[in-house]
């Protein structure tokens, strides 16, 4: 995947189309759009009723004629019809006015390092259908990357962590390209399923996955955690609703184990590096981007199985397309990127 920063600058708009969220980064005005990559429709009539935060509300709660539909996949456009149709919705009057601005616009969008000739049409094919004429490609590694701050350009070796919500990738990256990357199917909707089934076999629950996030929140702040906390869910044996005082460390386990994928995909990358890249490591340590890196305990269980810092970026959800937004704002020299991005 390469591509020109020159064309990457004519691009007015910047697109990271996640399996749990959509960014979309309008140049010379920023994030516009943030929301959960989901849309709801009617099944009668094939409308699509609702997008986003307010589609999300939805899931689990609807009636029999309303489906909740999630079009992206482990980072891969698997409906482009609905794809589209929900971003022209999240996008509604501001796409309008920045097309009115540039008739024949193009269009950035990051897709996963590994993405197959058929994932990255999919990618195009969903923002052609919104009236781009052009669509650059780059890899979501790189964007994010550069989101995070991070000195890509230098012979260094630098370790992302892109921890999403379906996968995450690990990578080295030295002179502005990838050494070395790994991707393994866990995230944080792999962790949600963790704490379900946990609370299910400790405590015979239920719980509703929208309910998941709050127990983060929780064991997340110490002082919290000390408290514990009570979740309500149903009953597996009756049906009936029911509440539950939580085993704080009980469910802090159940998260830690679906993560302990991410250490064996850092020990594949690490394998593959040049020994003097890997001792850079031991400085420059490991960033952590993506919306699952503020997990509770992830980054003390890779500082503590590496021995080396970890830092996790500064609103880590949306590295990948304020690094492209950056692209497109040309606030990226072409140094920078030389081997990526020709
Ligand atoms: N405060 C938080 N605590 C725990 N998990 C969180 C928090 N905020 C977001 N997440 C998790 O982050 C995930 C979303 O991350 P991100 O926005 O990077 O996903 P994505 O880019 O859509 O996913 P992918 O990269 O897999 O396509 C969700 O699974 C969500 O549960």
């Amino acid at each position: 995947m390469s591509i020109s920063l020159e064309r990457l600058r004519r691009c007015s708009i910047a697109v990271d189309l996640g399996a749990s969220r959509t960014r979309v980064y309008l140049k010379r005005t920023g994030l516009i759009v943030d929301e959960p990559t989901v849309a709801a429709v009617n099944t009668r009539t094939g409308a699509v009723i609702a997008v986003g935060a307010f589609a999300e509300r939805m899931t689990g709660r609807t009636p029999d004629h309303i489906r909740v539909v999630r079009p992206v996949a482990g980072g891969t456009v698997v409906d482009i019809a609905m794809a589209q149709r929900m971003l022209r919705l999240l996008l509604g009057n501001k796409l309008r006015r920045a097309w009115r601005r540039k008739p024949l616009p193009s269009a950035a969008v990051c897709v996963p390092h590994d993405a197959d000739p058929l994932a990255q049409r999919a990618a195009m094919e969903t923002l052609a259908g919104l009236g781009a004429k052009r669509v650059e490609l780059v890899d979501t590694l790189i964007a994010t990357a550069v989101g995070c701050g991070l000195p890509v350009e230098r012979p260094e070796a630098t370790m992302i962590v892109v921890c999403g919500a379906a996968t995450t990738h690990v990578a080295v990256l030295s002179l502005g390209s990838i050494v070395a990357a790994e991707r393994v199917p866990v995230g944080g909707e792999t962790v949600d399923h963790a704490v379900i089934q946990h609370l299910r076999n400790a405590h015979a629950l239920m719980l509703p996955t929208q309910a998941v996030r709050p127990l983060h929140l929780v064991l997340g702040d110490t002082a919290l955690a000390s408290l514990g906390a009570e979740v309500h869910g149903r009953d597996v044996a009756t049906g009936l609703a029911r509440s539950v005082q939580i085993d704080v460390e009980g469910v802090r386990n159940a998260i830690r184990t679906p993560l302990t994928g991410i250490l064996d995909a850092i020990s594949a990358v690490l394998r593959r590096c040049p020994p003097d890249l890997v001792a850079d490591l031991a400085d420059r340590g490991i960033m952590l981007a993506g919306g699952s890196a503020v997990l509770p305990g992830l980054d003390t269980l890779l500082r503590e199985a590496t021995g080396v810092p970890v830092n996790i970026a500064d609103n880590p959800g949306v590295c990948a397309v304020e690094g492209l937004g950056a692209m497109l704002e040309g606030k990226v020299q072409p140094h920078v990127l030389s081997s990526a991005i020709t």
